[in-house]
């Protein structure tokens, strides 16, 4: 898939539409919202950003990626209090959707159906390798899904998976290289049979 192909009929048409960037830990799914947020910015459109509130890892009030990139975004606990702050917004980008409850799925696509062109970030898989919160069925209904990918840390190939490296079974544990790798499947599943003997 090619993700920063210069789509401009969609980027500045104005019609309702959900697009989701996912992949896994540092694949740049925070850099690519980050940079067709600023270009909407640009071509003068009304934008909002948000993110879950929980996330304070690198900023309470701004989206910042792994490489320092960052945009003002507005932290909320629910989303449904996307919709309080949207009446005038052109385009909506939401960063971390992986920790949403499920009533994003619909908020997304009442945004879309009033005309509103939603972008949504975040992890299509857990450290599990299992689908992650509302994420599967935001690709369902999107009308462009990006899948990005990391760099395998342990073979340089394309990776899809974010491995914990540290022992936690929560599902939700906020974290970064400290706590997870990116890895292919081959060396991931590798990681996983390690981690078994160790136990
Ligand atoms: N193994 C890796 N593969 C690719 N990028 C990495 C890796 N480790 C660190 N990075 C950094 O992470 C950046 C992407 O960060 P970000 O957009 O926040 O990713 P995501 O939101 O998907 O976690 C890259 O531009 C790069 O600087
Ligand atoms: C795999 C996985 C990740 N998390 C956390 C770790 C980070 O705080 C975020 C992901 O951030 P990124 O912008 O995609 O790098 O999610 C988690 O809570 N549980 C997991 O299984
Ligand atoms: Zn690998």
């Amino acid at each position: 898939m090619v993700v920063y192909s210069e789509d401009h009929t969609q980027e500045t048409r104005r019609r309702g539409r959900i697009e989701v960037i996912c992949g896994s830990m540092f694949s740049g799914k925070t850099e690519e919202l980050i940079r067709r947020m600023k270009r909407a910015k640009f071509a003068r459109q009304r934008v909002e950003i948000f993110k879950p509130a929980i996330d304070t890892r690198y900023s309470e009030e701004d989206v910042v990626s792994h490489d320092s990139h960052s945009i003002a975004c507005t932290p909320i606990d629910s989303s449904a209090s996307i919709l309080l702050f949207t009446s005038e917004i052109e385009v909506v980008g939401i960063d971390e959707a992986q920790f949403f409850d499920e009533g994003l799925i619909d908020v997304c696509k009442q945004l879309a159906d009033n005309g509103v062109r939603v972008i949504v970030a975040g992890l299509d898989m857990d450290f599990k390798g299992n689908p992650f919160g509302p994420m599967p069925q935001l690709c369902a209904i999107a009308d462009e899904v990006s899948k990005v990918h990391a760099i395998c840390v342990k073979c340089g190939e394309l990776a899809s998976f974010s491995h914990r490296t540290v022992k936690s079974d929560k599902q939700v544990l906020l974290g970064e290289t400290a706590e997870y790798e990116p890895l292919c499947r081959v060396c991931y599943l590798r990681a996983l049979e390690q981690d078994d003997s160790n136990k």
